[in-house]
Order: structure tokens, then sequence, then C-alpha cells
């Protein structure tokens, strides 16, 4: 991993009166601010339409907020210059709704991909993405390209990818959302793993079954585009000390 680590006693991640629109429109997200401590687990939960995915944008920086501060490893990214955003983007893995696999690379290819772009070499990679293939049950299919795979096994094929480089932060919206409950257990395991590792995991979900199987879990929910704090888990206001 490149780049700088979180200050001293710091946050991963910090939103500070955050708010965002899209366009003209009104905002979707309103005074939103939180802290998110290293090597924690988070659920974000919300009705449709509360701004979950608008708020995983910003931590993965594909949106940058209205008005508000966001800091990300301790580095405030309104100062940050463009270029620099790609070494940050490389230290997170996402996986998204709409999973967003490569189509012309096979799942394993899709899989390896984080690893060789960290430079990692070829026969380094085979072992941990045939691990990575076996733990989602698609060793059978590692040769086949995401159009000929269902929706769920291009779900477990993008979490894979998402994980394999062992990301500082990882966010995955609705991660499960395709997949049976037993499999949704078996993807969550990727990432309490992943999370005993050191990554902050941040993931947004319905599946209240799914929030009930894990431990040491702290809770974020949106109602209309505003943080409400139901388990006073979450420091809101954040801790300016
Ligand atoms: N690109 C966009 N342009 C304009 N409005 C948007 C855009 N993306 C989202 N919105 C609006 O922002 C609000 C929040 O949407 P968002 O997708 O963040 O909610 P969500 O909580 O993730 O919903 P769901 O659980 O259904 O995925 C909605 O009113 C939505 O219509």
């Amino acid at each position: 991993m490149s780049g700088s680590t979180p200050r001293s006693g710091g946050a991963m991640v910090e939103f500070d009166g955050v708010g965002l629109r899209y366009g003209p429109d009104a905002e979707v997200l309103r005074d939103i601010s939180f802290n998110l401590q290293p090597g924690s687990f988070y659920f974000l939960t919300g009705p449709s339409g509360a701004g979950k995915t608008s708020l995983l944008k910003m931590l993965y920086l594909a949106q940058r907020p209205s008005r508000g501060i966001v800091r990300l490893f301790g580095e405030d990214l309104g100062h940050m210059p463009r270029h620099r955003l790609p070494g940050f983007r490389r230290r997170i893995g996402v996986v998204f709704q709409d999973f967003r696999l490569i189509p012309h690379l096979t799942a394993r290819d899709n899989i390896a991909l984080p690893l060789r772009v960290a430079g990692v070499s070829e026969e380094d990679l085979a072992g941990p993405v045939g691990e990575m293939l076996s733990w989602i049950g698609l060793s059978e299919r590692a040769d086949a390209r995401p159009a000929t795979l269902s929706g769920g096994e291009q779900q477990r094929v993008a979490i894979a990818r998402a994980v394999i480089a062992r990301p500082q932060l990882l966010v995955a919206d609705e991660p499960t959302g395709n997949v049976d409950p037993d499999m949704a257990m078996r993807l969550l395991g990727l990432f309490e793993a992943l999370n005993r590792l050191g990554t902050t995991v941040v993931v947004a979900t319905h599946d209240i079954h799914l929030i009930s199987r894990i431990e040491n879990v702290q809770m974020m929910r949106l109602e209309k585009g505003r943080l409400a704090d139901p388990t006073g888990a979450l420091r809101y206001p954040p801790n300016r000390s």
C-alpha cells in the first residue's frame, strides 16, 4: 500500500457537515457528520431513496460533496489535487450495486485485476485468485465471462474482486442482494475475515438477517438524507477533540 496512513488516533473517514445535491435539485444528503474508526465494521441502513448509495459514492471518491468536509485517511479531499485521487482509490475496495465487472474479462481475470494493478506477478497471484474462486464457489466457472454468469454469480465475483487486494477501506452497496441466505453468510465471512486483518468495512444493506449475524458492528441509519443514530454507537456529531 502506498500513500499516507491515518493520523495517529485519527479516523479512517471523517464527514463534517456534508451535504450533497445533484445539479440544481434539493440536497439528497444534509448535515452528515460521522467518523469511521480504523478496523471497525459498519452497516448502513435506511429506506430506499434515503441516500445510502450517494453517501457510499462520496466514500469511494466517485462523488464530491456539495458542501462540508470529507477527510479520508486523514486528508481533506476538498484540497486534494485530482492526480492524487487514483492512488487513494486503490486503497479502497468497492462492491458496486450493479457489480461493474469488466465484460471482456473472465471471472478469474476480473478477480485478479486489483492484484495485477498493484504489480503482483502472475506466479504470485494464481494462488490467491484460485482460493478466492473456491471460497465463492465458482472454481468451475473461472473462465466464464460476466454475461454468461447469473446475477448472483456476478455479485460473488464483484465481492471477490473488491476484497482480494486487502484494501484499507471496503465499501459494499447491497452486496448480498442477489444471493441465497447461505451464500450471503459465506460472503459476509469474507468481509469479517478482511475486517479482522484491519480493513474498515462499510456495508449498505436492507438485509436485517445479515446484520443480526455479526457481532461488534456499528449501525448508521439514513432517513430522508439525514443520519440518525438509534444505537448511540456512532459519535454524532463527531468528537472534535
Ligand atoms: N445521479 C443522480 N442524479 C440525480 N438524482 C439522483 C442521482 N442519484 C441518486 N439520486 C437521487 O438521490 C436520492 C438518494 O438516492 P440513493 O440512490 O443514494 O438512495 P439509496 O438509499 O441508495 O436507495 P436504494 O436503497 O433504493 O438503493 C434519491 O432521491 C435519488 O433519486
